[in-house]
């Protein structure tokens, strides 16, 4: 069967065939209703600590880009918010559309955002991120929404490799990087029993949704010429190298049933 992706033949609306756990009870993206989200006082403030000195490498796995992270040690780890224990940063990655107008994976009241940021934890009761992905505690990943605005300084840190790892299957070492400068200042968020948003599609994420947005910019005029954050994005291709070029985008899950899941809110 030929792997999954994001084109019509290969695309989300076929993810079921190889993997029926897409129509599962607790399948991610949603979209949020802050006004059907409930308030929850017992939700404690995130606790996001991150090394830059665990940060490894930049790599295009053919769906997205990842940053990874050294996750042996517990030096950058997320805690309380909606979970109990440490969870380690594992690698994060964005998903992003072909225009401005689409990207992000969650909506909210049906809002899409140019691109999502997703950080993913996995629960140390676990002896490692694999058999953590298979547990329903196993997996806690924060999303922060991007929206057009302002350039991004520290976004186009990670923008600068790009060159290095056009086609799937590159990857280039990329270290001292402090992921919590890709944060935004307010940490209030939406949270929910949630999955995978790719294959596997695993049932075993708690979502944490960001409720403010990150800034990226359409142009950034930079003394070597214009450098547009968003598009650079753009120049990435879902195809190795040798192959006929596809460019990364649209690689996007749209949202799915909500399946009586209620949706927390860390903030009235
Ligand atoms: C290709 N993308 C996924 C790769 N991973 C994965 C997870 C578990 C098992 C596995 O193979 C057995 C791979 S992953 O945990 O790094 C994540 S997180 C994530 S998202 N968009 O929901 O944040 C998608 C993926
Ligand atoms: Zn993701």
């Amino acid at each position: 069967s030929h792997a999954w992706g994001y084109a019509a033949n290969n695309g989300p609306d076929k993810w079921a065939d190889n993997f029926p756990i897409a129509n599962g009870p607790r399948q991610s993206p949603i979209d949020i209703a802050p006004d059907a989200s409930s308030y929850d006082a017992a939700l404690k403030p995130l606790r996001l600590k991150y090394d830059p000195s665990t940060c490894l490498e930049i790599l295009n796995n053919g769906h997205s880009f990842q940053v990874t992270f050294a996750d042996d040690t517990d030096s950058s780890t997320l805690k309380d918010g909606p979970v109990s224990g440490i969870y380690r940063l594992k690698q994060f990655h964005f998903h992003w559309g072909a225009s401005d107008d689409k990207g992000s994976e969650h909506t909210v009241n049906g809002t899409k955002y140019p691109a999502e940021l997703h950080l993913v934890h996995w629960n140390t009761k676990y002896a490692s991120f694999g058999e953590a992905a298979s547990k329903p505690d196993g997996l806690a990943v924060v999303g922060v929404f991007l929206e057009i605005g302002g350039a991004n300084a520290s976004l186009q840190e990670v923008l600068n490799t790009f060159s290095a790892i056009k086609a799937k299957g590159k990857q280039t070492s990329f270290a001292d990087f402090d992921p919590s400068t890709l944060l935004p200042a307010c940490l209030d968020y939406w949270t929910y029993d949630g999955s995978l948003t790719t294959p596997p599609l695993l049932e075993s994420v708690t979502w944490i949704v960001c409720k403010e947005p990150i800034s990226v910019s359409r142009e950034q005029i930079q003394i070597h010429g214009s450098l547009v954050q968003m598009k650079k994005f753009r120049e990435l291709l879902f195809s190795a190298e040798g192959e006929a070029e596809c460019c990364m985008v649209d690689n996007y899950r749209p949202p799915q049933p909500l399946k009586g899941r209620s949706v927390r809110a860390s903030f009235k």
